[in-house]
C-alpha cells in the first residue's frame, strides 16, 4: 500500500538475476514502491519519470557508469551493485556529485561490491587480519555466467588487505616462483586473487592467511540471491539521507 513515507524506487537490470530479484524484495517491503523497472534499451528518462527518488542498478559493467552520471543528472539516487568500478570512474562519479551538489542539488550514490553481511563482515575482517600474516591470498568462486573477473568483492577485499598491510610496513608476502606466473592469479595490489568458476556455484569467496605453522581461513557463502537483499533494501533506505558517494555497505553498517 502506498504511504506518504514510502521510497519509490525504479530497478535497472531488472530482468537479470539480481535485478529480477530487487524487484521482488522492493514490492515486499511496506516502506517501498517499485515504481519502474528497466533494462536494456530502455529510456533512462523513464527513471524521473516516474517519480523514483531512488534507482537500484545491477547491470553490466559497460554500462553502470553512465547510467549513475544520468541518474546524478535526474536528481535520483542511486544504489549500485554493478561490478566494473575502477578509481578513476568512482573519482568521475565523486566529482560530478560535488558539481551537483554546488548547483543546489545533492544527490547521494552507494556503490557496493557486495551487499551480502557474510561477505561484507568477511571483507572487514580480512582487512583486519592482514597485517599480521605473512602470506595472503584470495580464492572467489562463482556461477559460470559472470562475466567480469575477479569479483568486484575479491578485488575489494584484496585492496582493503593490500592498504592495511602497506600501512603496517608488512613485506610482500613470500613467493618464489620464477615461472608458471599465469597459474598464480591476478595480482591486485600484491595480493594474489583466483577466480573459480562452476556449475552450481553462487557467489563464495575465502581469504587465506599464512603464518610459519598456522594459517586463517576467513570464507563466506551466498547461496542463494535473497542473501543480498538485506543490504540492498538498507541501501535504498540509508542513501537518501548520505549526500556524495559512499563506496562500500560496510560504511553504511559503521563496521
Ligand atoms: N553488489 C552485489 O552484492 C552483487 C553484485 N552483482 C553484480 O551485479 C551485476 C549484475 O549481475 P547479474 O544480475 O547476475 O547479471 P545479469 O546478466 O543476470 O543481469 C544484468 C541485466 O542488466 C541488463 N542490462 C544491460 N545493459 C543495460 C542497460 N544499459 N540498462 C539497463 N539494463 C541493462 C541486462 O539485459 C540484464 O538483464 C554484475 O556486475 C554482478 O557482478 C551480482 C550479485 C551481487
Ligand atoms: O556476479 C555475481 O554473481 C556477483 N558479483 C559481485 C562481485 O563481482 O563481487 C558480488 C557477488 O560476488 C556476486
Amino acid at each position: 500500500m502506498n504511504t506518504v513515507n514510502t521510497i519509490k524506487v525504479a530497478v535497472l537490470g531488472a530482468n537479470g538475476r539480481m535485478g529480477r530479484t530487487v524487484c521482488a524484495a522492493v514490492e515486499a517491503a511496506a516502506d517501498l514502491e517499485l515504481v519502474a523497472a528497466l533494462d536494456a534499451g530502455d529510456d533512462l528518462a523513464q527513471v524521473a519519470a516516474s517519480g523514483a527518488s531512488v534507482a537500484v542498478d545491477f547491470t553490466v559493467p559497460a554500462v553502470t557508469e553512465a547510467n549513475v552520471h544520468a541518474l546524478v543528472d535526474q536528481g535520483v539516487h542511486a544504489v549500485v551493485g554493478t561490478t566494473g568500478w575502477t578509481d578513476e570512474s568512482r573519482a568521475r562519479v565523486a566529482d560530478h556529485l560535488a558539481t551537483s551538489a554546488e548547483e543546489g542539488t545533492a544527490v547521494g550514490v552507494l556503490i557496493a561490491p557486495n551487499f551480502g553481511l557474510s561477505a561484507v563482515l568477511a571483507m572487514t575482517f580480512a582487512a583486519r587480519a592482514a597485517r599480521y600474516f605473512e602470506s595472503a591470498e584470495v580464492v572467489e568462486l562463482h556461477h559460470p555466467n559472470k562475466v567480469d573477473a575477479p569479483s568486484g568483492t575479491a578485488t575489494h577485499t584484496a585492496q582493503a588487505m593490500a592498504a592495511a598491510r602497506s600501512e603496517a610496513g608488512v613485506a610482500p608476502s613470500p613467493d618464489a616462483t620464477e615461472s608458471g606466473w599465469e597459474a598464480r592469479g591476478a595480482d591486485v595490489d600484491g595480493v594474489r586473487v583466483h577466480a573459480v568458476r562452476l556449475r552450481g556455484l553462487v557467489a563464495h569467496e575465502e581469504i587465506l592467511l599464512g603464518n610459519e605453522g598456522e594459517q586463517l581461513t576467513i570464507r563466506q557463502d551466498s547461496f542463494d540471491r535473497v542473501s543480498f537483499m538485506p543490504g540492498v533494501l538498507l541501501g535504498i533506505r540509508e542513501v537518501v539521507g548520505r549526500p556524495g558517494l559512499t563506496v562500500g555497505l560496510e560504511n553504511v553498517m559503521d563496521l
